[in-house]
């Protein structure tokens, strides 16, 4: 007979769509006082588990205060099976004395369905006997939240969203740091109109009290066998996902280009420093979110590993690992390019421009509106070494970044010596590039110096409301390029596109100085200003490459 409620075990499944941040309430629940012992179930969408290393390391509970088990594949259906087998271990070590748990917290991948989850507390004798499902808790992702409620789907294909909201004992609608209030209030009713009952908290980066979310009494199985009337039913169809959408794992030990990912700039060829002795650097993107941060020092004997995990509609392994721009990969092209081996960097070193004793001229302060940018003479000092048996040795300074390394070193005309970060016209050039010095707008004097220009890949997603004829300004490499893109018949708001575009491969020139194409694009260029920009009118609609379109139609099989 199954115990009274009080004394059974309360679980909280987790779901949110992809990137809603539910690892990050997990995280601000493990790391919230609260003295409960919780067992933690996460549920991987990937073969290779990053989630569950993230909790592991942000928590600061000890392992003998939290479990955490992980389920590789989806809890609704593949995992299923599994999640019962440990719910029923969980059940006989309580029974023996052996556990004692105040709560058990399911984390479900982003494209589960909560229905078949909740079944395996309410069918199974030992299960009920042991935990009660407490609540079914949905993160909802604010910024992105109405795309996947659109979404529409095959015939008898689930809607993971609306099924995730629709099934909610408690809706925390997440991330309202990134919309306006008039958005919340959209939202709001559009989640009103799919599931009326559960009450919608607002919280940006989970940050919600642990009582909104643990032992809320929230599950109502009358109210829930209305939204699923097959609740009950063992027998029940398996859910059916969209099935266009899998993950490909690149997993690596060798250290990775950090600048790189710190930018998102993913698209962009090696640069000059990479992910050697840092401190764990984690990078997120959903979408065209995208955000990322450090987290604990390697600890002394782990593995350092790089991991990129995507998830998303169409995915070809072979693609996304292959490190031959030229087939079209650039995202992974460059995650693989930008490992730090002896072959890349000097590949690297090949492509720098200046030698030691080469008279330069250094950006030396910001863009500033009325001044414009200060640029200084001076001679390299430091640069790459090329030694036929060794990799170059690019410099590193004590009090630059964890992981930062430079390719120059510069002493000024004044006697002072400047760390030059990047081999970008927007930071060094030749001697006597810049007029500068009555004030002449930077990069001005460049323009005679006719750099010769690179053309470069670049891949941009169509935004929101932008549809084939129209323009809009594709900002690439974290702000350092704006494109006037127009886009091209038979792609809309989403599409990716492959821009091909010239980008200065010496001297620090603005092409085209101001801004071409519509207003949007110079707003943009007048507003920001550390980085000098290429403005061009990028991707007219021959020069818009459709094959990453098509590739991307290419997936997994
Ligand atoms: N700006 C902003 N970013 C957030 C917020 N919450 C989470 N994030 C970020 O969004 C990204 C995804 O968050 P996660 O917590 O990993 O999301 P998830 O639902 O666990 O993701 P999956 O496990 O892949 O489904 C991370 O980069 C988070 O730092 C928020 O409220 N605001």
């Amino acid at each position: 007979m199954a115990s009274s409620s009080s004394e059974r075990v309360p679980v909280t499944v987790l779901t949110g769509f992809l990137g809603s941040g539910k690892t990050t309430l997990l995280n601000h629940i493990l790391t919230a006082t609260h003295g409960k012992k919780i067992a933690i179930i996460e549920n991987e969408f990937g073969d290779v588990g990053i989630d569950d290393a993230l909790i592991q390391k942000t928590s600061k509970f000890s392992s003998e205060e939290e479990i955490i088990e992980v389920l590789n594949g989806c809890l609704c259906c593949s995992v299923r099976q599994d999640l019962v087998v440990l719910l029923k271990g969980f059940a006989e070590r309580a029974a023996a004395g052996e556990l004692k748990l105040d709560a058990i917290i399911i984390e479900t991948t982003g494209m589960a369905d909560p229905a078949p989850v909740a079944q395996t507390f309410l069918i199974y004798d030992e299960i009920k006997a042991f935990a009660r499902l407490d609540g079914i808790v949905t993160m909802v992702d604010a910024k992105h939240v109405e795309r996947h409620l659109d979404a529409v789907k095959p015939e008898g294909v689930v809607n993971e969203a609306v099924a995730q909201a629709a099934f909610a004992d408690r809706l925390l609608l997440n991330k309202t740091d990134l919309v306006t209030e008039a958005d919340l209030a959209r939202i709001e009713a559009r989640l009103r109109g799919i599931n009326a009952f559960a009450p919608i908290r607002r919280c940006s980066r989970g940050d919600v009290s642990v009582d909104s979310v643990l032992n809320i009494h929230g599950f109502d199985l009358q109210r829930a066998l209305q939204t699923n009337p097959q609740l009950l039913n063992p027998e029940n169809a398996p859910t059916q996902h969209d099935k266009t959408v899998t993950s490909v794992s690149l997993d690596q030990g060798a250290p990775r280009h950090m600048r790189t990912v710190q930018k998102g700039d993913l698209d962009f060829e090696l640069a000059t420093d990479f992910l050697e002795y840092i401190a764990e650097y984690i990078y997120h993107a959903v979408h065209m979110t995208f955000s990322g941060g450090f987290e604990e020092a390697w600890q002394p004997g782990e593995p350092r590993e790089s991991k990129m995990v995507f998830i998303g509609k169409g995915l070809d392994e072979q693609f996304l690992a292959s490190s031959v721009p030229a087939c079209g990969s650039l995202v992974a092209s460059t995650f693989n390019n930008c490992l730090a081996t002896p072959e890349n960097l000097t590949r690297k070193a090949s492509t720098l421009r200046f030698k030691p004793g080469d008279a330069v001229e250094c950006r030396t302060t910001g863009f500033d509106a009325e001044e414009g940018e200060r640029w200084a003479a001076g001679t390299v000092v430091e640069a790459p070494r090329r030694a036929e048996s060794a990799p170059p040795v690019l410099h590193r300074a004590d009090d630059m970044a964890p992981g930062e390394v430079a390719p120059y070193r510069v002493r000024l005309e004044d006697g002072s010596e400047l760390t030059v970060l990047t081999d970008e016209g927007s930071e060094i050039v030749g001697a006597n590039s810049h007029g500068d010095e009555d004030g002449e707008e930077a990069g001005e004097g460049c323009e005679a110096q006719a750099a010769p220009q690179q053309q470069q890949q670049f891949r941009v997603q169509v935004p929101d409301g932008v549809h084939a004829g129209q323009a809009f300004p594709a900002t690439v490499g974290g702000g350092h390029l704006i494109f006037q893109i127009t886009v091209p018949p038979g792609h809309g708001p989403g599409s990716w596109l492959t821009v091909t575009a010239p980008v200065e491969a010496t001297g620090g020139a603005r092409a085209g100085g101001g801004a071409e194409g519509s207003g949007a694009a110079a707003a943009g260029n007048s507003a920001e200003g550390t980085h000098a920009r290429t403005t061009h009118q990028a991707a007219s609609e021959g020069e818009a490459d459709h094959e990453a379109d098509e590739a991307s139609k290419r997936h997994k099989a």
